[in-house]
């Protein structure tokens, strides 16, 4: 009877040993600012996609996939195009007219998000 109460245990303390490790593993690797899940890219990494057809934007440090979305745009796809695999903050910033996105741009483009850029 006890004998069992000191495997169980000795079991359970090897389990929650391991787990803290394996957890501790994984939030090393993160990126400390990126939420759960999201890629961390390099300007390098973000700057090969540069074609209307695979299209990165970087925008206020975040990554977007926006090559499906050109098509849809109501500006001329140029517009977007332009800044493929570039920093393009002020550009989404102020439509290149001084003024910004509205909320709902602002809100659709976090669905193309498909990470953060390293620095
Ligand atoms: C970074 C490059 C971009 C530039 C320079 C740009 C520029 C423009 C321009 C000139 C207009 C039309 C004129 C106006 O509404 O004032 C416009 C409208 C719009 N754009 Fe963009 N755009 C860019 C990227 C995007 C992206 C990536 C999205 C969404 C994923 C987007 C969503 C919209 C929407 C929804 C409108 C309608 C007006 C609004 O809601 O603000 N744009 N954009």
């Amino acid at each position: 009877m006890n004998t069992r109460r000191v495997v169980l245990a000795a079991v359970l303390a090897f389990v929650l040993a391991w787990g803290t490790l394996v957890g501790l593993a994984v939030q090393k690797t993160r990126h400390p600012t990126a939420p759960r899940g999201a890629r961390v890219l390099s300007r390098a990494e973000v700057a090969r996609h540069d074609r209307p057809e695979d299209c990165w934007l970087v925008i206020r440090g975040k990554v977007y996939d926006v090559s499906d979305y050109i098509a849809a745009h109501p500006a001329p796809p140029r517009t977007i195009t332009e800044h493929c695999g570039e920093e393009s903050t002020t550009a989404f910033e102020t439509k290149e007219r001084g003024r910004s996105h509205s909320p709902q741009a602002w809100q659709l483009l976090e669905s193309y998000l498909v990470g953060e850029v390293a620095d």
